[in-house]
């Protein structure tokens, strides 16, 4: 069978700069992906690629076989990838409930959610699986309340679970754990290590917390310089001499 996702040889340059110099990964099968590497590795570059916010120079990136490079990014969406960004995007004036609707991704949802707005919800499993996906990390009692109401760890434990709604194949999560406090991140991590095997979801996370990281990950791929500089298990990359170095050059 096709991996899930096949990142193969991407090469992206800004002008002068090369971001991307033939980064590659492949991945058969659900779980948690770290993408980890120094400033400037070109992670965020490699996920703006995968979802269609960016072109690569060259390079394929297939899903279940299929080549998706190029597709833009609401077609992507259709297919099963969403992602969050390393700035939380939460809207401050709409409650908790409101923000994890307004992920959802097809008509029904859609249509659930101006039901909701007019003051009356038909599908209770669209509104049941909000907030459940709130009660998970903890946040049911703020389902009424605004989203400016939150701490911002609060608040990016919002966007993350909403990305849930849709009911993604592939999540990218681009430093999920940046500003949120140790007992936020205990819930993200329980969270994220719960629902990747039980929705059968590629979690694919870029972050600098390594604690973090490290616990969370089966798999760690480090891009250095744009390159993959290794790929493998936790344990073998936190011993890797070249992955020590790269991140201390
Ligand atoms: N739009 C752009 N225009 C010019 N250069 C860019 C652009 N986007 C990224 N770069 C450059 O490409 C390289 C890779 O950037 P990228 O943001 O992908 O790295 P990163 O690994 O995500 O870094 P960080 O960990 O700091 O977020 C960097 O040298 C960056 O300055």
């Amino acid at each position: 069978m096709a991996p899930i996702l096949e990142v193969s040889a991407i090469a992206k340059r800004f002008g002068g700069v090369v971001a991307l110099d033939g980064a590659g990964f492949s991945v058969d099968k659900p779980g948690i992906v770290a993408l980890i590497g120094p400033n400037g590795a070109g992670k965020t570059t490699l996920f703006d690629i995968i979802c269609g916010r960016q072109n690569a120079d060259s390079g394929e990136v297939r899903f279940m076989g299929e080549r998706v490079d190029g597709l833009p990014p609401f077609r992507l969406s259709r297919l099963g990838f969403a992602r969050s960004f390393q700035e939380c995007r939460v809207l401050p004036e709409a409650t908790c409930l409101e923000n994890m609707l307004f992920s959802a991704q097809d008509k029904t949802l859609r249509s659930e959610m101006a039901g909701i707005f007019r003051g009356r919800a038909h599908n209770r499993n669209t509104v049941d699986k909000a907030r459940e996906l709130l009660a998970m990390v903890g946040l049911e009692r703020f389902s009424n309340r605004p989203a400016s109401d939150l701490s911002f760890g609060q608040k990016r434990l919002v966007e993350i679970a909403s990305t849930l709604m849709g009911a993604p194949k592939v999540l990218l999560l681009d430093e999920p754990a940046s500003g949120v406090n140790p007992t936020l991140l205990n819930i993200l991590h329980d969270f994220l290590l719960d629902q990747a095997p039980k929705m059968g979801l590629l979690l694919v996370v870029i972050e600098h917390n390594m604690e973090f990281i490290m616990s969370v990950a089966e798999r760690i791929v480090v891009l250095h310089q744009g390159r993959v500089l290794e790929d493998g298990p936790p344990a073998a990359i936190q011993a890797s001499p070249q992955v020590i170095e790269a991140y201390l050059s």
